[in-house]
């Protein structure tokens, strides 16, 4: 399984009837070699492949432009998303503190084809993030759960109405909640939590 993470909060129902990703073309069937020995050689705490086809389902279905990852790791959603903005004539910018790991993904996003869609800032997010400038169509957060609520307040100015934020690990063991209660009480966002991960539209 791509990804090499668990499965998450699934219901057999969704196991029984989700197959693999069939792909498209050369490219895509590349890029999910690609994701295959990441899973298998150099896992860190990757999102599921459900996950990742959910990213890059929200990406593509959207036509986002501007994509903001927080936590790159080995870079599984990277690669996810990258897919999606290749056929969108998108911008990934993620965010990755450990040197070791931006440097396996950059690698790893210059294997899958995607290294013109994919910027790689590595360092601390909380810094970095906040000389990012132009608008969001679509926030993923799976960096330090602490900070999701920092990363939420620098990004929220700069997304688009009829953006997303979507966060990963929500669940009751690690949500944090500052940040639930920052994605669950603002009037201008809309969010729902399915399978660990929170998906919010900002409305306006
Ligand atoms: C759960 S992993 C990300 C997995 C990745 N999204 C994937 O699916 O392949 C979390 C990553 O966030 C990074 N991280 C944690 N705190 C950070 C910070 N303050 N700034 C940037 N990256 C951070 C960690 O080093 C780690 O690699």
């Amino acid at each position: 399984q791509r990804g090499g993470g668990p499965r998450g909060d699934r219901n057999s129902g969704d196991l029984e009837l989700e197959k693999p990703p069939v792909p498209h073309n050369d490219f895509e069937e590349n890029a999910l070699k690609v994701l295959d020995d990441i899973a298998a050689n150099q896992p860190f705490r990757n999102v599921p492949e459900n996950d990742g086809r959910l990213l890059r389902i929200m990406a593509q279905s959207m036509g986002a432009k501007n994509v903001v990852e927080l936590g790159t790791s080995t870079g599984i959603s990277g690669i996810w998303i990258g897919l999606a903005l290749k056929e969108t004539g998108g911008k990934l910018t993620t965010y990755e503190i450990d040197a070791d790991r931006a440097a396996k993904a950059r690698d790893n996003f210059e294997r899958a084809g995607l290294s013109d869609v994919i910027t790689i800032v590595q360092g601390d997010a909380h810094e970095n993030l906040k000389s990012y400038e132009g608008t969001v169509d679509m926030v993923f957060l799976d960096a330090d759960k602490e900070g999701y609520i920092d990363y939420l307040n620098t990004l929220m100015p700069k997304l688009r109405p009829g953006g997303l934020i979507l966060a990963h690990n929500i669940n009751p063991r690690m949500a944090h909640p500052p940040f639930m209660e920052a994605i669950t009480t603002n009037p201008n966002l809309d969010t729902v939590v399915r399978g660990g991960m929170s998906i919010s539209l900002k409305k306006k």
